[in-house]
């Protein structure tokens, strides 16, 4: 049971409805509460009683729990706050609950009605958590809550003044999550929908059965229960159901070109992009939605560089035949349910494979080869693939013309190799930035030119967390895989050829690097996506080992947050083969009830 022995509470507006039920819930389990309550009408006009306050202590009291009443309004935050401390000696929780209704269509709404709501819910949220603030910094501790309003979230008709003041508290919400977190203050948003005095005439008849307050208030206790370290959350409740509120972004389109003047027309014309939620991001940082927007202005200036003689242009055709052949190539097959939307183009949901994208690009690297762009020569018997990344900023078409854009990012010198790395773009029909690659090459025995060792333009592997995976795929690939990938048009002979891979060092053709990418890739997307290619992001890893058609790829899985890390071992010859690997997906929907369980779907 979650106790709150020794916690002091101030619970505002707590004479009636659910700011009672949150001063009984707390003294039942140990609390000492203020009870807040001025005492006012739902509009806060009229006549102040004490009756309200003094009912609810008596009620705490009689059940053999600890609480004041305190009188005051919530606009003297301050005397509110200094009432735990004279009866208690210190303040751990605060719960933002107070408030009243100034309900007018905007049209009839006064300036005082503007006002009053204002300084109820607003001003007077900001003058008691600033009292209380200090008391909670010094101590080192403090649970908050604030009240806002599913009217603020979706909007109401009449509640213009209601609204923008429940919204004015998420934001002030949100900011003290941040400015708390080093003095462990947590701060939550909560929009209830309860049957009480201020709502019982906009509810339908069986709302008192259904939304009673008690089925608000254990949120409200566990959020503010020592246990409980999240913090910066918005929450809807109501009638016992609970779910977490977050901001959707579009993935948007940017809609200025280098060196252009942006028009009107270019908003026009990038509409259907900028309001389309096929691929949503969520941002739950300022970091994260400041590193997005920088990453869209840096792509779009160095599309400035197309006269640049170091981007190689070309476009690259396609139908829905190669997104069945490479889906096919990675080992997608009618035995599993979930891929036929990858292999049959009738299918209502016929998508390509996120890695897909790696075909236009790989097709551009074999004519970068050939361009004279790398600045030197490709030894196609010394070259492996090194590292793969992959992003897309939306699911890819199922056919059409794509165009491509390719440059060198930098040459390194690894002493027993040199590395490429090079960048492939694509481009949609209307000239959107749809996908980025990043080839990795290695070069064996090429180092020692004296080259620099590192690029800050390479996209970092990241190595899994230090446990036992939290899940794992099992694939065993079919000996004439490579045979197969190939169609896709990586024709390197290293892959088909045994006289070819003698002389290159290997006993016998190996498996293309990106064909064992793609499976890895479909572990994770099955794993954690449930084949859905929506909600793909961003794919990263690092080649180790070679693989050799016919062998088994393991896939090993570590789940934190969105992002999805992984390494692929081949169990016959108990080597890594990938290593560094991590998938970041736009949703985790998890296909694997119990943790730890291995899918094996050998063939
Ligand atoms: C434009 C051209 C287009 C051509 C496209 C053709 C593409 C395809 O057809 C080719 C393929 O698909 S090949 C098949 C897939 N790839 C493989 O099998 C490679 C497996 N990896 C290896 O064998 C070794 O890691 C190996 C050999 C890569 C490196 O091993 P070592 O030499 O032992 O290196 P090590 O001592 O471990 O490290 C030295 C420095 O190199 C860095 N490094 C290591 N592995 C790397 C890798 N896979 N990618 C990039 N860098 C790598 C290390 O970090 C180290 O650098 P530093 O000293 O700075 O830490």
């Amino acid at each position: 049971m979650l106790r709150f022995s020794a916690r002091v509470v101030v619970v505002t507006g707590a004479g009636n409805g659910l700011g009672k039920e949150y001063a009984l819930g707390f003294a039942e389990r140990g609390a000492s509460v203020v009870v807040n309550d001025l005492g006012g009408s739902a509009s806060g006009d009229g006549n102040h009683s004490s009756r309200p306050a003094d009912e609810v202590v008596k009620l705490i009291q009689s059940r053999g729990g600890k609480a004041v009443a305190d009188y005051h309004s919530v606009e003297d935050g301050k005397a509110i706050i200094e009432t735990a401390i004279k009866n208690f000696g210190r303040l751990d929780i605060l719960v933002n609950n107070a408030g009243i209704l100034r309900d007018k269509s905007f049209m009839n709404m006064t300036e005082q009605d503007w006002d009053l709501v204002q300084r109820i819910h607003l001003r007077a949220a900001y003058l008691i958590t600033h009292a209380a603030w200090s008391y909670m910094r010094q101590q080192k501790y403090g649970r908050i809550i604030f009240t806002t309003s599913t009217s603020g979230l979706y909007g109401n008709f009449g509640q213009a003044n209601y609204s923008a003041a429940k919204m004015g508290l998420v934001g002030l919400s949100n900011t003290l999550a941040l400015e708390g977190a080093k003095y462990n203050i947590t701060c939550h948003a909560i929009a209830p929908t309860a049957y009480s005095r201020l709502t019982q005439d906009l509810l339908p008849p069986d709302a008192e059965e259904n939304l009673k307050p008690a089925f608000v208030m254990p949120l409200v206790l566990y959020l503010c229960h020592e246990s409980c370290t999240d913090t910066g959350s918005l929450f809807q409740v109501a009638g016992g159901w609970i779910g977490k509120v977050r901001l959707e972004k579009s993935s948007g389109a940017m809609v200025r070109r280098p060196n252009k003047p942006m028009t009107v027309e270019d908003v026009r014309d990038n509409w259907k992009d900028i309001i389309s939620f096929a691929t949503p991001l969520h941002h739950s940082t300022q970091a994260e939605q400041v590193t997005h927007l920088w990453d869209a202005i840096r792509k779009m200036n160095n599309n400035n560089n197309d006269d640049d003689d170091k981007v190689l242009t070309q476009t690259f055709s396609y139908t829905a035949n190669q997104i069945i052949l490479y889906a096919l190539s990675v080992g997608c097959s009618l035995r599993q349910p979930n891929s036929l939307r990858f292999l049959y183009e009738n299918h209502e949901e016929f998508s390509a494979l996120p890695t897909f994208a790696v075909i236009p690009a790989q097709a551009l690297s074999m004519n970068l080869i050939s361009s004279g762009k790398l600045g030197f020569d490709i030894d196609l018997l010394r070259v492996l693939h090194g590292e793969q990344y992959v992003e897309l900023f939306e699911p890819l078409p199922t056919s059409g013309t794509v165009t491509l854009k390719g440059k060198v990012v930098d040459v390194l010198d690894k002493g027993s190799g040199a590395v490429l790395i090079y960048d492939v773009e694509i481009f949609n029909e209307n000239e959107k930035l749809i996908a980025l690659n990043q080839f990795v090459i290695f070069s064996v025995g090429s180092g020692g030119f004296g080259g620099k060792k590192t690029s800050e333009n390479q996209r970092k592997y990241l190595p899994a967390p230090q446990r036992k995976s939290d899940q794992i795929c099992r694939e065993t690939t079919n000996i004439d895989q490579a045979a197969l990938y190939r169609l896709n048009g990586d024709r390197n002979p290293l892959h088909i050829d045994p006289s070819f891979a003698s002389a290159a060092g290997f006993s016998r053709p190996i498996l293309h690097g990106l064909c064992s990418f793609g499976y890895a890739a479909r572990h994770v997307l099955h794993t954690y996506a449930n084949d859905n290619p929506v909600l793909f992001k961003a794919i990263k890893v690092r080649f180790t080992k070679p693989v050799e058609p016919g062998q088994t790829i393991e896939t090993h899985m570590w789940r934190e947050g969105n992002r999805i890390f992984f390494e692929s071992k081949v169990p016959e010859s108990n080597q890594t083969v990938l290593t560094g690997g991590y998938v970041d997906l736009h949703d985790v929907v998890l296909n694997i009830n119990t943790p730890g369980t291995a899918e094996v779907r050998n063939k």
